[in-house]
C-alpha cells in the first residue's frame, strides 16, 4: 500500500529495542483517509474467504480492523486485555507479552461473541515476532472458530513472525514491510 510505505518514510522513528515508532499514523493518532484505505485493502485480500469476522486486539488492532470489517460489512470483536464485569462466561483467554508496555497480557474474548458457527479473519497493527498473533490464534482454536487468514498493517521482516506462524497454514497479508531499520537507516517496502 504505497500511501501507507510513504508515511512510513517520513514519519517512521527508530526507538531502541527495535521498536518503529509510527505514533502518528498507527498507534496515536489515526489518519482517516489512510485508515480507510488500510481496510479496503484487508477487505480486497479477504473478501473471497467470505469471512463472518474480524478479530483483532485492544488497542492498537481495533482502529485497522474496524476499517475492515466496515469495508467487508460484517461484526469485529477485539480481545480485551482486562476483563471487564459485563463480559459473560464462558470466556476464552491465552497470554501474550506487549511489545511496547512490556509484561505478559491476558487476551480475554467471551464466546457471547466467538464460535465455531465463525469463520474469521484477524486483523492486527504489527507482525513482529508473531508472538501475539499466536496467542490469538490459541484463543480462537479454544473458541472453535475457524482462522481463514491474518491480516497486519506493519511487518517487521527481521523478526521472522511470518515463519514462525506458517504451521497455522492460512494466507497471511501485510501492507507495508520493515526490510531493516538499522544503524538509524529505515528501509521499508509495501507490503506481500
Ligand atoms: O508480533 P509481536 O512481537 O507479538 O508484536 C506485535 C504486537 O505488539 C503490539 O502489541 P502491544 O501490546 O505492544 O501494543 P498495543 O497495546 O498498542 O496494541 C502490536 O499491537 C501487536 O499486537
Ligand atoms: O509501535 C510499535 N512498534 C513496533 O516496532 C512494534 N513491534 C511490535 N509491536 C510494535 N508496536
Amino acid at each position: 500500500m504505497q500511501a501507507l510505505v510513504e508515511a512510513i518514510r517520513q514519519q517512521g522513528e527508530i526507538l531502541p529495542g527495535g521498536i518503529l515508532k509510527v505514533d502518528g499514523l498507527v498507534n496515536h493518532q489515526l489518519l482517516p483517509d489512510l485508515t480507510r484505505e488500510m481496510g479496503e485493502a484487508f477487505a480486497r485480500h479477504f473478501a473471497p474467504l467470505r469471512p463472518s469476522k474480524v478479530v483483532t486486539i485492544e488497542v492498537s488492532g481495533i482502529a485497522p480492523a474496524i476499517a475492515a470489517a466496515m469495508a467487508l460489512g460484517v461484526p469485529m470483536v477485539y480481545a480485551r486485555k482486562k476483563k471487564p464485569v459485563t463480559m459473560k462466561e464462558p470466556i476464552f483467554t491465552a497470554q501474550s507479552v506487549s511489545r511496547t508496555k512490556g509484561g505478559v497480557v491476558e487476551l480475554f474474548v467471551s464466546s457471547e461473541f466467538l464460535g465455531p458457527a465463525d469463520r474469521v479473519v484477524v486483523v492486527d497493527d504489527f507482525l513482529a515476532s508473531g508472538g501475539t498473533l499466536r496467542a490469538l490464534s490459541t484463543l480462537l482454536a479454544q473458541s472453535g472458530a475457524q482462522l481463514l487468514g491474518i491480516g497486519c498493517v506493519v511487518e517487521k521482516q527481521f523478526e521472522h513472525g511470518r515463519a514462525k506462524l506458517a504451521d497455522l497454514g492460512v494466507p497471511l497479508h501485510t501492507l507495508a514491510n520493515i526490510v531493516r531499520m538499522e544503524g538509524g537507516e529505515l528501509t521499508v517496502e509495501p507490503g506481500r
